[in-house]
């Protein structure tokens, strides 16, 4: 159903008011135009009524002067005497009012008189007189207490002149008016009669009234003095018992008193014709006002209605029913005459496609991120949102009453990516996850947290044991290899576990707490598990200072190098320096360097360490030039992460170009540790390293290591003895024979040998005696700083 309103309503408001403005307006003007027809018909009336008077009334004067010529005439009067006349007239004159109307009858010369009737000799006097000095024949209407006909014709009577006047009444010729014009007439009273207090039209005491009877109700009419005003001076329309009256004076030519005559014509007609035109002009009127309404309805309602079929639509859509919508606006039509509404509703269509593709896009996209963020897509696991999620579940929840988390860090994986490629790390990611799965139940979820970083989160547990049996089941999962193209790669990894309440949990403390631990698993060895407890925090908080602290220790000048010079064994002097680097904390005071270099190793920081290293290194070999001692060669320590890129050795290169200084002032010592565990990267490397003028030594020789295959791998130009192999060299026979045999072995490859930690002359003495050619110990100098290499050097050159 359509509800008028809004712009229908507005429209039919706004024709109603025309409506009803121009209905007033027309019909005023119709009753104006009305007003003034019915002005000039009056006056019309009026005047067709007074000419008829006028001749009908001069007819009859003229009709009453033959009657008394004829009187004459017939009674030969004069022939006769006056006095015979008066007998003559005295016999008939009975006979002659009936035949003549006559109401008086007059026989004159002036002086002498003989009336019938009651003549009103005082106004006709002069009348009479008028005949008698013209001789002709004088008519006139006579008022005096009533108007009458008059004649005055004249006779002679023995030469001398008389007049014979005749006086009949109108109520003939009242008649006769009555007749021809069709409207009752009255004839007013002459001013002679006496004045009444009527308040109707009887005031003006009528004397002769055709229609009387029926006029009744009218002459009884009461009417104010503006009424009576209004009838003396233009007419007046009356209205009575349905019936309309005009009612107007007319004044004939008289004598004595004015002759009015009142007619009274009835209307009614005329009237009523202008009522129905009248009504007539407003039929039209509201016919025609009504079809512009049905006209206008019929062109509104169409739009509006379409208009609300838009507006639920935009509903519809803002609600998402689209396929309802689309219902609603219904099948897109070709029509012959499209309008913009409905261009707006196929473009509605076209919106609702649109945003419907859009919303299955986004619906799509949505669940794409949202198992992206919750399904790790390599391994299948569950993310680290989804972990996180689960812990402040738990918590929240109450759902355990106790949670351990086992976090593992894969050992080595870095080597799988770089020597198999990222692909074969991706599908031993993929068979670890597959793994770890097999342990999942009820109460153990496993989790892929980051790159090589797991955790399977158990809850629930019994007792410790639980955790220590499911450990070592994991720690288990690792020991068979994993089958990669075609070849066996076996991984372990290290795992740390941390316990919480599930009613406190608290979940980034006790993924730390797992970090923690597990990062203690790796440095005690990796490919085990260790459970948290408190101290391992505060191992942690000091790497967390270190690299927190790194960038402005070298601001701060905090960080420094030392050398330790190392010593020709026979002549003494100092041929090398090893350059080491010193951390004086302000609130942690001295720190180890194998502590801040170990955590500086995991990031960046370790780069930028080794160039603040190479830049003072240079300053101490420039100033060694400076005092003429470009004899001695800096060795400088590198690290296992210095090994994996060129970027260390380009830098060093570089500097020393820039500073003009020659690569072999500069010998690189990397332990043998590092240099078996990432054998073919540090073969390459140093082969790189001594192919650009570096020296190379091996350094901590003899720590470990069992096979020495590789010292005959690639070139170097020096082997420092580990010191645990010296430590007692001056009383131990079995360190001597080792270091002799050493010495004899290494010598035969025609490489120096450089034994450390000499701390006594005993010491220094043997080991000069065993073959090893430059000697580094406390007995020379323990490491110096540069204001005291200085005095160092000055004194050795002041005893040479
Ligand atoms: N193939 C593959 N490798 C990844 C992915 N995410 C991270 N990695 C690599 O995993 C390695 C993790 O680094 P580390 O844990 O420091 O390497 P690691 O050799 O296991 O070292 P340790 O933990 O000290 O034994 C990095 O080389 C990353 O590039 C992945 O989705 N796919």
């Amino acid at each position: 159903m359509i509800r008028i309103r809004g712009l229908l309503s507005k429209t039919l408001l706004l024709v109603t008011i025309v409506a009803i403005v121009s209905l007033a307006a027309s019909y005023g003007f119709v009753t104006a135009q009305q007003s003034k027809r019915f002005e000039a018909q009056i006056e019309e009336v009026q005047y067709g009524h007074l000419r008829v008077s006028h001749l009908l009334f001069d007819q009859q004067l003229e009709e009453l002067r033959l009657h008394a010529e004829e009187l004459i005439s017939l009674s030969t009067l004069s022939r006769k005497t006056p006095e015979e006349g008066k007998l003559y007239f005295q016999e008939i004159w009975s006979r002659l009012q009936t035949s003549y109307s006559l109401s008086s009858l007059s026989l004159s010369d002036g002086d002498t008189r003989y009336q019938f009737g009651s003549f009103p000799s005082k106004y006709i006097e002069s009348m009479q007189k008028e005949t008698i000095r013209t001789g002709n024949a004088q008519s006139a209407i006579i008022c005096h207490l009533e108007c009458e006909l008059s004649t005055s014709v004249p006779i002679t009577f023995n030469h001398s002149t008389w007049t014979l006047t005749l006086i009949a009444d109108l109520a003939q010729s009242v008649e006769f008016l009555n007749l021809i014009t069709g409207s009752n007439v009255g004839i007013l009273a002459p001013s002679e009669a006496p004045v009444t207090s009527e308040t109707s039209l009887k005031r003006y005491i009528t004397e002769i009234i055709t229609g009387a009877g029926e006029l009744e109700p009218l002459l009884n009419t009461d009417l104010s003095e503006s009424q009576f005003e209004q009838l003396e001076n233009s007419g007046l329309r009356l209205s009575v018992n349905n019936s309309e009256y005009f009612v107007w004076f007319e004044q004939i030519d008289s004598i004595a008193y004015p002759f009015n005559v009142m007619f009274i014509r009835e209307i009614s007609d005329l009237i009523n014709q202008q009522t129905a035109q009248k009504q007539q002009v407003i039929l039209i009127f509201v016919t025609v006002t009504l079809g512009i309404l049905l006209t206008l309805i019929t062109f509104s309602i169409i739009p509006i209605s379409q208009i609300n079929k838009l507006r639920r639509a935009i509903s519809l859509i803002a609600s998402k029913e689209y396929n309802t919508a689309r219902y609603r606006l219904g099948q897109r039509k070709d029509r012959r005459f499209n309008d913009e509404l409905y261009d707006l509703e196929d473009e509605f269509r076209n919106a609702i496609d649109m945003l419907e593709s859009y919303e299955h896009e986004l619906d799509v996209s949505q669940k794409r991120l949202v198992r992206q963020a919750t399904i790790d897509s390599t391994t299948g696991l569950y993310t680290r949102n989804v972990l996180v999620d689960d812990l402040q579940v738990i918590g929240k929840k109450n759902t355990a009453h106790n949670v351990a988390i086992f976090f593992l860090d894969l050992d080595g994986f870095k080597p799988v990516n770089d020597n198999l490629g990222h692909e074969a790390g991706d599908i031993m990611l993929k068979k670890i996850g597959y793994r770890l799965k097999g342990v999942s139940n009820k109460f153990i979820k496993v989790y892929r947290i980051g790159g090589d970083e797991f955790v399977i989160c158990y809850t629930n547990y019994d007792a410790k044991d639980a955790l220590l049996e499911m450990a070592e089941s994991v720690v288990q999962l690792f020991a068979a290899p994993f089958h990669i193209y075609e070849t066996n790669i076996t991984i372990s990894a290290s795992i740390g576990i941390a316990t919480q309440d599930a009613s406190s949990i608290d979940a980034d403390k006790l993924l730390r707490y797992g970090d923690i631990a597990m990062y203690q698993a790796k440095e005690e060895g990796k490919n085990r598990f260790k459970f948290f407890d408190e101290s391992m925090e505060e191992k942690a908080q000091l790497r967390f200072t270190i690299k927190n602290d790194f960038a402005n220790s070298l601001a701060e000048n905090q960080l420094f190098l030392v050398y330790q010079p190392i010593v020709d064994s026979s002549s003494r002097k100092v041929t090398k320096l090893e350059a080491l680097c010193r951390w004086q904390h302000p609130e942690l005071g001295f720190i180890p360097p194998p502590t801040f270099i170990d955590v500086l190793e995991e990031s960046e920081n370790m780069n930028r360490l080794f160039e603040w290293i190479v830049q003072s290194v240079i300053r101490e070999v420039a100033f060694l030039d400076e005092i003429q001692r470009d004899d001695i060669i800096i060795s400088v320590n590198l690290s296992s992460s210095q090994l994996v890129n060129d970027r260390a050795i380009e830098f060093l290169k570089e500097e020393l170009e820039r500073c003009r200084i020659n690569p072999n002032r500069i010998e690189l010592e990397i332990t043998e540790t590092t240099l078996i565990t990432n054998f073919q990267q540090a073969k390459f490397w140093i082969e790189y390293a001594t192919d650009l003028g570096f020296r190379v030594a091996i350094d901590d020789f003899g720590a470990g290591y069992s096979s020495l295959s590789y010292l005959t791998a690639f070139n170097y130009n020096t082997v420092k003895l580990d010191r645990s192999l010296l430590d007692k060299i001056d009383v131990d026979e079995r360190q001597q024979r080792i270091v002799g045999s050493l010495t004899q072995m290494i010598h035969s490859l025609s490489v120096p040998i450089v034994a450390e930690g000499a701390e006594t002359e005993a010491q220094f003495e043997e080991l000069r005696k065993l073959g090893c050619d430059y000697i580094q110990g406390y007995l020379i100098s323990k490491p110096i700083k540069h204001d005291d290499l200085v005095i160092f050097l000055q004194n050795e050159s002041d005893r040479a």
